[in-house]
């Protein structure tokens, strides 16, 4: 079976529902049967496949973002077909509003079997142009954020006496990303949070992982300005962008048992953008344009 390629399209980015209540998967259709995930950035291009698919394979998707609406249109959306969805709405940065809602889910349902954290984002500028308050929020948003959801699960599980698993979403710290070092400095605090818990939590039964993605399509691009944007399919040897679905597939590899085994680690999702390849967020500066080519 050849490999999905995004439909390229001029008027909208990423999938719509209806592509996802369709899109072909590989994992068995009770991968997640009965399995109660909390999912933040749910209704973000990324998250929306997530929950899609892992509802589609049997879990019940809570979904977590600021934005009520847009929560709670996601998944009118996906009960009406049939799936088991809700919308808690809540600011991660926010670590009281974290604690409530864990305290509500496990009111709810009596359980959480996983977590994943994809809720997040930043801006493109130069760092040497930072202001203390655009480090903040993104600092905050994305590393003091996905650490509230972190802990605050991690003590639930301790405390019910329950096994639990992480998946957080990252970007690729390693090489080729630029414009959004507030961003790499936040997720790289991420990727050794998650390394350092994965051994502490191990005698817990919580597993932490994380998933870096490339250049994957999605609505989140609309941040960037469509010159930096169109270079984006280039940014790596594949030579196309990435799909929100290999993300959510990645996240189903790692939350379900085929991950029973793996924990500290972070899987990339980036069409070898690792390798070879570069994202300049904020266009390419004249100094890095090789003017013989
Ligand atoms: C392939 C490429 C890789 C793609 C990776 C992806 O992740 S894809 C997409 C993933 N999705 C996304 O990235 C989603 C989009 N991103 C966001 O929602 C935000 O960037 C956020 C995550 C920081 C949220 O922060 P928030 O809710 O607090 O929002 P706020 O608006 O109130 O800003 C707070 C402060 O930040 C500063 N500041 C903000 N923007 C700019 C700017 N353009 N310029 C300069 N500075 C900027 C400014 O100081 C502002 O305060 P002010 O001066 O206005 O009083
Ligand atoms: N798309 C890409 O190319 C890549 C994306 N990533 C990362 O993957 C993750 C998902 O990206 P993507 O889906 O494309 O981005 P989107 O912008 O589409 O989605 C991000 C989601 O995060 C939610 N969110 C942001 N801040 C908060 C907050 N403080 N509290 C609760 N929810 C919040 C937003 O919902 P709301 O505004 O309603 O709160 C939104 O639904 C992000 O961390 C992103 O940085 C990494 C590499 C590449």
């Amino acid at each position: 079976m050849a490999d999905d390629h995004m439909p390229q399209r001029s008027d909208r980015l990423g999938l719509t529902d209806d592509e996802l209540a369709l899109h072909r998967t590989v994992f068995a259709s009770d991968a997640l049967k009965d399995m109660v995930i909390v999912l933040s950035g749910g209704a973000g291009g990324i998250g929306r496949a997530i929950a899609w698919l892992f509802a589609r394979l049997g879990a019940h998707l809570v979904v977590v973002g600021r934005n009520q609406g847009k929560l709670s249109a996601l998944t009118s959306n996906m009960t009406a077909k049939g799936l088991q969805a809700s919308a808690c709405a809540a600011d991660i940065r926010d670590a009281d509003a974290v604690a409530r809602l864990f305290d509500t889910v496990w009111q709810t349902h009596g359980r959480v079997d996983g977590l994943i954290n994809s809720a997040g984002g930043q801006f493109p500028q130069p760092a040497i142009d930072f202001s203390v308050k655009g480090w903040n929020a993104v600092i905050d948003t994305n590393l003091n954020g996905t650490w509230y959801m972190m802990q605050t699960a991690a003590r639930h599980w301790r405390d019910n006496k329950q096994p639990g698993n992480i998946v957080n979403i990252v970007v690729v710290t390693t090489h080729g990303l630029y414009g959004i070092a507030h961003s790499i400095a936040a997720r790289s605090g991420v990727i050794g949070l998650s390394r350092s818990v994965a051994v502490e939590w191990a005698p817990l039964n919580i597993r932490v992982n994380c998933v870096a993605p490339g250049a994957i399509e999605t609505e989140g691009w609309n941040v960037y300005a469509p010159e930096a944007r169109a270079a984006y399919p280039r940014s790596n040897p594949m030579m196309r962008a990435g799909s929100p679905w290999n993300v959510a597939e990645a996240c189903a590899y790692l939350a379900s048992p085929s991950g029973a085994f793996v924990t500290g680690e972070t899987l990339t999702v980036d069409g070898g953008g690792q390798l070879w390849g570069e994202t300049w967020t904020t266009g390419k500066p004249a100094y890095f344009i090789d003017k013989d080519t």
